[in-house]
């Protein structure tokens, strides 16, 4: 099956199977988190997305609209407070609920780890975890908790270690996976799950915006069923783990990647100078 084939909306779920419901999607105007808006609509839910370009929002609603879905588009940078505070409030006036949380927005450039910034860092991290949090907390404080229930999903990366180029963003995703088995732990009592997806490499325009053929390429050999992700292949799954068939999957990493997890960043292992990995050859060896 070709990469470029997309899925229908829902899948194998039943259409009326997210009805009554109200979905948050962060960055849900591209991509996965477009893909996610759409199936989830798809199969009854009322949405709600946000990004900070206006345009690709638009376009997303659109498409939602012509599925018969209702959609709420929202321009908002979610590092601000203020502006996570605003789609919130702006999701309870149009809807008055919220069942799913998608933390879908994140993004990262790839650089040699000794490269990366201070500030750098801080960008990554700023928008996969503390955004991710701020979020997290506003719509389960707000519109969860009092409801004694929920489903947030978060993202995070398939291979699940070390990423070479990523230090910043694998380690970004790490502390999101936690998150998510942590607030198990503590809001299973109010009914809410908390769901990690960790997507292997999916074929999306930010993909094609921000890295190589020469990268898709490497990356498309190290998965073992031999092709990049759809976005239709995380939407797909959140789809489902948010639907009454998911209900008893909480505090735990689903992996969503082709096998890649299984076989890890790919062959050949990264490229590192014969000197150093020959213990006799330390520049130290008089002096360890
Ligand atoms: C084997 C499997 C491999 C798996 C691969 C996983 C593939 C994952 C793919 C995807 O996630 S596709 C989704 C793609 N979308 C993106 O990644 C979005 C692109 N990135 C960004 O939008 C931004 O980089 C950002 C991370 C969101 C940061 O945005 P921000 O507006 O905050 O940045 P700036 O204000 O411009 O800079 C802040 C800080 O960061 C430094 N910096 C920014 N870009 C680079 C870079 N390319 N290289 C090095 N440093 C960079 C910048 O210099 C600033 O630092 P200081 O100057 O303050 O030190
Ligand atoms: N594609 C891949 O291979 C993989 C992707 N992922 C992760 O999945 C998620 C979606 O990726 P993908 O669809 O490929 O990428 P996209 O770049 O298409 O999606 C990112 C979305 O997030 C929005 N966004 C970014 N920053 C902010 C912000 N500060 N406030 C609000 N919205 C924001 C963007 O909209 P706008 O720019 O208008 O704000 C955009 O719609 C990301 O977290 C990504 O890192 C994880 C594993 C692999």
């Amino acid at each position: 099956m070709r990469t470029d084939q997309p899925l229908p909306p829902v899948g194998g779920l039943r259409p009326d199977v997210h009805t009554g419901k109200v979905a948050l999607v962060t960055g849900g105007g591209t991509g996965i988190g477009r893909a996610t808006a759409l199936d989830l609509a798809a199969g009854g839910a009322s949405v709600v997305i946000c990004g900070r370009r206006p345009e690709p929002l638009a376009e997303a609603a659109k498409e939602i609209e012509a599925l018969g879905g209702s959609c709420v588009t929202l321009s908002a940078d979610i590092r601000e407070e203020s502006h996570v505070t605003t789609v919130v409030d702006r999701a309870l006036d149009a809807f008055g609920r919220i069942d799913v949380l998608v933390n879908n927005a994140g993004g990262q450039f790839s650089a040699p780890a000794e490269e990366i910034s201070p500030g750098g860092w801080r960008a990554v991290h700023r928008l996969a975890v503390e955004a991710t949090w701020a979020m997290t907390r506003e719509v389960a404080r707000r519109a969860m908790i009092p409801r004694r229930s929920g489903a947030v999903f978060f993202i995070a990366f398939s291979p699940r270690r070390g990423i070479p180029g990523f230090a910043h963003a694998a380690s970004a995703r790490a502390a999101v996976e936690n998150l998510a088995a942590g607030l198990s732990l503590e809001w299973s009592r109010y009914g809410i799950r908390t769901v990690c997806v960790a997507p292997g490499t999916i074929a999306t325009g930010g993909l094609d915006d921000h890295y190589t053929p020469e990268d898709r390429e490497r990356w498309e050999r190290s998965v073992p069923l031999g092709r990049l992700g759809r976005p239709e292949d995380v939407s797909g799954l959140i789809s489902f783990l948010a639907s009454p068939q998911g209900s008893y999957i909480t505090g735990t990493t689903v992996v969503v990647d082709g096998g890649a997890d299984a076989w890890g960043a790919g062959h050949p292992v990264p490229d590192v100078p014969h000197h150093l990995t020959t213990p006799d050859s330390s520049p130290n060896k008089d002096n360890p």
